[in-house]
């Protein structure tokens, strides 16, 4: 028999051990008793896993694996029993002293009389979730701070503004935008003046608690979301920054960079837009009463 035959009648047995994941074919008892029948695959995942344990007796063990994960699984092992729908999910695992895998299940189920069997595939996806993270970042982030972009911002400050009515919490927003910054890059260049952007970027979040996102909106201007900030908390920040920017040396000696600040509290039921509006209307008070300013009102 020739090599190539060889290949082709090779068994499922044999195949199953190079699969680049696992079949497997897994029972969940009524009393909620969960144990895999037939788990058999390669890949890195399995290879670290107790499969003896998985074959007992795996609620335990899945529990400790899958963390925060487990409520989510179960939910949709739940959803695919009592519809017998196709359980389609993803969850990560973690080990002590390892990177976590990322999973993807698949597999269809079918009612015995003391519960309910899956059989089908899991595989590891962890290459592909972080080249989705690696996307992700790239599109909530600026190029030249690093900091969240105007997309990123926006998703932030819905969520910050839905918790704000919700629990009526304050929640307070900065605009901040750097004085005569078109002066500066002729004067001191182009290259200079993104230089300044990326201080400033890094000198205003070092500024703020981790909660408090700073991102920049494009140009030369930067807001700030401050949740559980009412207006006279923030102009107390406002200032300290300003303060603080304005001894800063940023490369081209001290006092060369000032900010006009606009601030606003959010008012429960208005628009983002609107929100968003009377802080950058508190800014041009703020510049129009002559810059290096912290200003709540147009
Ligand atoms: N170096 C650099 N400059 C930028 C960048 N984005 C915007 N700018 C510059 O920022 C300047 C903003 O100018 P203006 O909007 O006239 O405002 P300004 O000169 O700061 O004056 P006021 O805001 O009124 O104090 C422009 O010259 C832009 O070219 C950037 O990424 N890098």
């Amino acid at each position: 028999m020739s090599a190539d035959k060889d290949a082709m009648t090779t068994s499922a047995n044999d195949l199953v051990l190079d699969l680049p994941g696992v079949i497997f074919q897994f029972h969940r008892r009524q009393d909620g008793h969960m144990h895999f029948s037939y788990l058999e695959g390669g890949g890195r995942a399995l290879a670290t896993l107790d499969r003896r344990q998985l074959a007992i007796d795996a609620g335990g063990l899945l529990e400790q694996l899958t963390g925060e994960h487990y409520p989510s699984i179960m939910a949709a092992l739940e959803r695919s029993e009592r519809w017998q729908i196709p359980l389609a999910t993803r969850f990560r695992l973690t080990f002590p002293d390892a990177s976590p895998y990322w999973i993807a299940i698949s597999a269809k189920p079918t009612l015995t009389d003391g519960g309910c069997l899956w059989r089908g595939m899991m595989v590891d996806i962890s290459d592909q979730v972080a080249e989705e993270q690696r996307l992700r970042k790239l599109c909530d982030t600026d190029p030249l701070t690093g900091l969240p972009n105007r997309r990123k911002l926006m998703m932030y400050l819905t969520h910050q503004a839905s918790l704000s009515a919700r629990h009526a919490t304050p929640l307070a927003i900065m605009m901040l935008d750097i004085d005569h910054f078109k002066q500066f890059n002729d004067r001191w260049g182009h290259l200079q003046g993104d230089q300044v952007l990326r201080r400033l970027a890094k000198h205003t979040q070092r500024s703020f608690r981790c909660e408090d996102m700073v991102a920049r909106l494009g140009g030369e201007e930067f807001v700030v979301v401050l949740p559980l900030t009412t207006l006279d908390q923030s102009v107390a920040l406002a200032d300290r920054l300003r303060h603080s920017v304005a001894s800063c040396d940023f490369g081209t000696g001290q006092g060369e960079v000032t900010l006009s600040i606009g601030l606003a509290e959010y008012r429960a039921g208005e628009t983002l837009e609107r929100f968003i509006d009377r802080a950058d209307q508190a800014l041009y008070g703020a510049k129009g009463t002559g810059r290096d300013r912290v200003s709540t009102t147009p």
